[in-house]
């Protein structure tokens, strides 16, 4: 194990570049003024002082993560207090245990929640709307995309949000993991990314 970082107000943020929408989620970091990079590699995972795992498809995520030799590094360093931020399929990544998972699915895990995939059903695969997110002022404008909710949060589990016409959770936090079910690299709202930096920042 590297030795811990030292405390920065300027924190290094990885984003998992496997696939999905990595370019939007370092976008958004940078407007943050944060150093955003992208992690492949278990050294590159090493050097960073928070994660953000995109959305996008989490089979595939995962199926890359082993191939790439970056399953148990990740799990490690998310059991390891890794600050995580798991949007959409990145949610999925950080649950412990999955509904209408593909056959065989693997997760990242560290969240004490089930989620369950593709939950909104067909007839609202994708949709957008606001969401209050606890500790925020405004709603932010959530985009669902084939999107994931929380089915049950176990007892450390804090409810950030929830959809306001199914009452779903879709924003969690637990310890230094926080998820999504929307996607918040979408649009120029830096909120979602900014209570992840101050997260980040809090446990450095
Ligand atoms: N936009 C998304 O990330 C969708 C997640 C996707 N349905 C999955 O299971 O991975």
């Amino acid at each position: 194990m590297p030795p811990p970082r030292p405390a920065t107000s300027s924190p290094t943020i990885g984003v998992l570049a496997l696939q999905g929408d990595v370019r939007e989620h370092v976008t958004a970091l940078e407007g943050l003024g944060v150093r955003a990079v992208t992690v492949r590699r278990p050294a590159e995972l090493d050097a960073v002082d928070g994660l953000v795992l995109p959305g996008g498809e989490s089979t595939t995520i995962v199926r890359l993560a082993r191939t790439f030799e970056l399953l148990e590094p990740l799990r490690a360093a998310v059991a390891g207090g890794l600050p995580a931020l798991g949007t959409c399929a990145g949610m999925i990544l950080l649950a412990d245990r999955l509904l209408d998972a593909a056959a065989g699915q693997e997760t990242i895990g560290g969240l004490d929640v089930t989620v369950r995939r593709n939950a909104f059903g067909r007839q609202v695969d994708s949709f957008e709307g606001p969401v209050r997110v606890a500790g925020l002022d405004r709603p932010v404008h959530g985009v669902f995309i084939r999107a994931p909710w929380v089915e049950e949060a176990g007892p450390d589990v804090e409810v950030l949000a929830r959809d306001e016409r199914t009452d779903r959770i879709v924003m969690v936090r637990q310890g230094a993991l926080m998820a999504t079910s929307f996607h918040p690299e979408v649009g120029d709202d830096p909120r979602i990314h900014a209570l992840f930096r101050e997260l980040v920042t809090h446990h450095a």
